[in-house]
Parts: structure tokens; sequence; C-alpha cells
């Protein structure tokens, strides 16, 4: 596989790259920072002491003849590299999260023309949670109140988080409604009392913490929580490997990574 990696210097970027150069099936064709960034020019493995012979580019032509790009940017960048990849024919595996409707929309609308996993979580024990949580959900339907509470580290720049709301359509799902018609982003002041059926969010954030999420289902007399929290970026590294193999071969189609571990 001739993957390319967006946002080569970032937090995920560098993490790719890692996971990228040691898998034997994969080989790091292209590596992209947006233009102006320090990173340009430099070598993709710079950070890990040695050279691949891969630099880093802002000109998206560099996509051209590779299979597959991660991108774990941000939604603008996220929305120019689908542009260049539906012109030169490259596949996408999309982490960014923070995307408006229109953003998911210009995703789903690509996906015509060339195949893209996008997942707002791609690791393994998270995709669990999601399965986890319909299940949950469909049982605690009557008299539970459910309440989301995320936290990441200082940098983050969206919230609540993908995975946050990710997991709020999971519990919706199984209510047969619209997270946007029962969420509640965030609260303050005299809210009043808490309206049976709402979803609350809360989100923290401070330090190193790489991700960390709890869904209660709180009742009379007892509390459900179910917890993931993930202590190295590895596992979305490795788990948009997995999707980048099962997207070898396709040419059109939007998946998810329920759909790339076969919990769909
Ligand atoms: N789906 C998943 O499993 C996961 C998703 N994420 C998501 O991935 C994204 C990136 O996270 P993280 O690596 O921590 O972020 P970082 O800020 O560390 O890295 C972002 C990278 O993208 C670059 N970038 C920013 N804006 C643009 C743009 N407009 N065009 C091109 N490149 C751009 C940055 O360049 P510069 O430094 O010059 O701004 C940087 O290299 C976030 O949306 C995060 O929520 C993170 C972890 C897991
Ligand atoms: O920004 C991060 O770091 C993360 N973002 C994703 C999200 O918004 O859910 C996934 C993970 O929680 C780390």
């Amino acid at each position: 596989m001739k993957i390319a990696i967006a946002g080569a210097s970032g937090r995920m970027g560098r993490m790719l790259i890692e996971a990228v150069i040691a898998a034997p099936d994969a080989q790091l064709f292209a590596a992209l920072d947006r233009a102006g960034s320090d990173s340009i020019g430099t070598d993709a493995t710079a950070f890990l002491g040695k050279n691949s012979g891969v630099l880093i580019a802002s000109d998206l032509a560099a996509l051209d003849g590779a299979d597959v790009i991660i991108d774990f940017t941000r939604p603008e960048g996220t929305l120019e590299h689908l542009k260049a990849c539906q012109a030169y024919g490259v596949n996408m595996i999309i982490g960014t999260t923070g995307f408006d409707e229109a953003g998911r929309a210009a995703v789903a609308a690509a996906s015509e023309k060339i195949a893209i996993v996008s997942a707002y979580n791609m690791s393994v024990g998270v995709n669990l949670v999601f399965k986890l949580l319909e299940i949950a959900a469909g049982v605690l339907n009557q008299g539970y109140d459910v309440e989301i509470v995320e936290m990441h580290h200082k940098h983050k720049v969206d919230a609540p988080s993908g995975t946050a709301i990710a997991m709020g359509e999971a519990v919706t799902k199984a209510w047969d409604k619209a997270l946007k018609d029962v969420a509640v982003w965030s609260r303050e002041g005299i809210t009043g009392e808490r309206q049976d059926g709402t979803i609350g969010f809360a989100a923290l954030r401070g330090g190193d913490v790489i991700g960390d999420h709890t869904v209660v289902f709180a009742g009379a007399g007892e509390r459900v929580e179910v917890t993931h929290k993930a202590s190295n970026r590895t596992i979305y590294a490795q788990g948009s490997l997995r999707a980048a193999r099962f997207l070898a071969g396709k040419t059109a189609g939007h998946f998810n990574m329920k759909d790339v571990l076969g919990l769909n």
C-alpha cells in the first residue's frame, strides 16, 4: 500500500508515519503539511532520527500515485485533501473531527468517486464500546438519565469530542431518535431540572490526557457507567492501517470502523 500522511508533523501525523514505516505491507509514499509550516522540505521521519527520503510537502500534487491518504488534520484541511483525492483517484482514511453538517455531506458525496473510511475514533476498543452502548441503551431505555463525560489534552480544539458525539449517536440509535433532538451540549446557570430523554455532554480539557470517555446511565437506585481510556495514540494509528488494508481494491463507498472491524 502506497500511503500518504496528512498533517505529517502533528501528534497523529507522527504516530501514523511511525506505524507506516514499521508495517511490512505499507510504504510511506508522501507526507503533507500546510504551506508555511516549518516542516515543509524536511524529511518525514526526521523526528525519529532517521531519513526516509520522503520530504514533507504542501503541494497536493504529491498525492498523485498514492493508494490512500490517512488524514488527521482539521476539517478545512481534510476538505481540501478530499478534492485533491477525487482528482487523483486516491482513497481516504479520515480521522479528523469537528466537521459541520456541510463538511459531513461533502465527505459522503465524495465517496461516490473514491472509497473512504471515516471514523471519529479508529481504536478497536472504542468501536466495541459503541456496540456495548447500543445494547445498554436498548435495555436502559426508561428511567435512566444518560450523561457523556470526556477528557482530552489541553491542545484539543473541538468539543465535545467526535467520540463523545458518536457515543451519543450509539445511544440514540437504540432509542430510534436523532441525537440533535435530545442533546444538551452544555449547562450553565439556572438550568431547571433535567428533562427526561435528554443526553447531557461535559468536556474537560487539561494536561496530556490522550482521550477518556464515560457514558453514565443514571437510574433510581443504580448507575451503570461505560468507560474507555486511551493510554497511547498508537491505537488510532493501528486502526487506521487496518482501515487502509480494508480499502485496498475498493474504488468507491463510505465505510466506518465498524465495517472495517466486522462489527456491523
Ligand atoms: N479518529 C480518531 O481516532 C482520532 C482523531 N483525532 C483527530 O485528528 C485531528 C488531529 O489531531 P492531532 O494530531 O492531535 O492534531 P495536531 O494539531 O497535533 O495536528 C494537526 C496537523 O494537521 C495540520 N493542519 C492543521 N490545519 C490544516 C489545514 N488546514 N490543512 C492541512 N493541514 C492542517 C497541522 O499543521 P500545523 O501544525 O501547521 O497547524 C498539524 O500538522 C483532530 O481533529 C483530532 O480530533 C485524533 C486522534 C484520534
Ligand atoms: O483530539 C484528540 O486527541 C482525539 N480526538 C478524537 C475525538 O475527538 O474523539 C479521538 C480521540 O478521543 C482523541
